[in-house]
């Protein structure tokens, strides 16, 4: 019989150390204590002990033990306003709940347990690209490592009797990544290849998230995650929807009557048409391109250059010209700087789609030769195509064989990845976790699936 899914409670997790900190949140490490028992976990804690030693001695690689010890991440939300009633928190961190799975928060008609939420907000689907919460569940605030000395402030009267904090908040578990984009780029010299996939990664999760209705308005690279695959390609994962713009009709037009009406996250990275928009009557805000034109600048630190829109110096979106610019990274390949400069289009009207950018992108890598050709372009999209088709046809997880991301929690190290799930794959086809029925082309023949 398949087990009940489980991990709804705090008391389900061995919280670690701290891995991150926001200005809304405290992020842990942690495993789920319902972990089963493996065969191989003696030679798994060999391995984990040496690996710990090796640590100690140098810096974490991107791959250290403590994520396969701790596969999880626990995000507690720091409540100040919100009351501490299940249905009050919800209603004030509900974008939170947005890239949540189907399973994340605990299933109607059973037994309340701590912390289930009668009320579901809108939520994206699963893609690659987008963050997964697989559980969210209110809980008491519990005194985490460096609670006292890092988030005094925030905690509950209960444990400082100086602080402002409510006594029970918002918990989310997502999989633990290594680091932040951030991060990575600050350590690591990726190939021109690698930061061209990096950018299209981003791109793909925009789409998908423009596609359901959803702007995230607060990208930048400390909300970008990232981990590399086992060829060591970066791979990377939107996160923290804190600031998004979730819409029932999809429309991502904002009514901007107020000043009291929040425009998303980090200013410096607003899309013009959102940070210049004033408040009034008629006044609407339009993201529908908003997120692309903030993959635009951060496209800047993916290729190695400061992003033109920080610092003291830096340009204001709200009234740059398109001249102002810095010329798009020299390390770019000459059609991404071109995607780069269109993506900083003041007018949304100018301004490429995430999708197109994207496509353009998709061309760029794997469509080179083909485009020296007409015909052997026309050939090569007609390919692309029936992979799109076929993905479409077979039923959930299409041509990856197998169903969409797993709503599973990620208990054993690795797993638990969103996976494709329709549209074009974010990373080249083949290269990513799950097999790929390959297409053998036959330039003026016939396109035939084969294994
Ligand atoms: N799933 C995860 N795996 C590993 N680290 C994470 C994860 N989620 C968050 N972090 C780390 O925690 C930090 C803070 O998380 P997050 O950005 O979600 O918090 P926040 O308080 O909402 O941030 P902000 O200040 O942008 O509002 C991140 O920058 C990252 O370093």
């Amino acid at each position: 019989m398949k087990p009940m899914p489980s991990g709804y409670k705090l008391h389900d997790y061995i919280i670690g150390a701290q891995i991150g900190k926001g200005s809304n949140a405290a992020v842990y490490e942690a495993a789920a204590r319902f972990t089963p028992k493996r065969e191989e976990e003696e030679e798994e804690e060999v391995k984990l002990r040496e690996e710990e030693e090796e640590v100690k001695e140098g810096a974490p690689s991107l791959t250290c033990c403590s994520f396969r010890r701790f596969p999880l991440a626990i995000k507690m939300m720091w409540n100040f306003g919100a009351g501490s009633s299940s249905e009050a928190i919800l209603s004030s961190m509900s974008q939170e709940l947005v890239p949540a799975g189907r399973l994340a928060l605990k299933p109607e008609g059973e037994e309340p347990l701590d912390g289930h939420f009668g009320f579901l907000p809108r939520r994206v689907s699963a893609h690659p690209n987008v963050i997964r919460v697989h559980r969210a569940f209110t809980a008491e605030v519990p005194l985490l490592p460096g609670a006292r000395e890092e988030y005094p402030d925030v905690l509950p009267a209960r444990l400082n009797p100086g602080g402002l904090g409510n006594n029970r908040t918002l918990f989310l578990v997502m999989k633990s990544y290594p680091g932040t984009l951030r991060q990575f780029l600050s350590g690591n010299q990726p190939s021109r290849r690698q930061r061209v996939l990096m950018l299209l990664q981003l791109l793909e999760g925009v789409q998908h998230l423009c596609s359901e209705g959803v702007a995230h308005r607060d990208l930048k690279t400390d909300n970008i995650l990232l981990e590399l695959d086992s060829a060591g390609c970066p791979r990377l994962v939107i996160s923290d929807f804190g600031c998004c713009l979730s819409q029932s009709d999809c429309s991502l037009q904002l009514p901007f009557n107020s000043m009291w009406v929040s425009r998303g996250g980090n200013a410096c990275l607003m899309a013009p048409e959102v940070s210049s928009a004033s408040p009034g009557r008629a006044s609407v805000i339009d993201y529908r391109k908003a997120d692309g034109w903030a993959v635009g600048a951060v496209a800047y630190e993916i290729f190695g250059e400061q992003n033109p829109f920080y610092g003291a110096g830096g340009l204001q979106s709200r009234s740059y010209e398109e001249t102002q610019l810095p010329p798009p990274p020299p390390t770019a390949p000459a059609d991404v700087q071109l995607v780069i400069q269109l993506l900083l289009r003041r007018s949304p009207s100018k301004r490429p789609s995430a999708r197109v950018a994207a496509n353009m992108l998709h061309l760029s890598l794997w469509g080179g030769r083909a485009l020296s050709n007409l015909r052997k372009l026309s050939d090569w999209l007609l390919c692309q195509s029936a992979v799109v088709l076929l993905g479409g046809c077979s039923g959930p997880g299409g041509v990856h064989g197998g169903g969409g991301a797993s709503e599973e929690l990620p208990v054993q190290p690795g797993s638990g990845g969103a996976s494709h799930r329709g549209g074009v794959p974010a990373v080249r086809p083949g290269g990513g976790q799950r097999r790929l029925i390959r297409l053998t082309f036959r330039p003026n023949k016939r396109i035939l699936p084969s294994r």
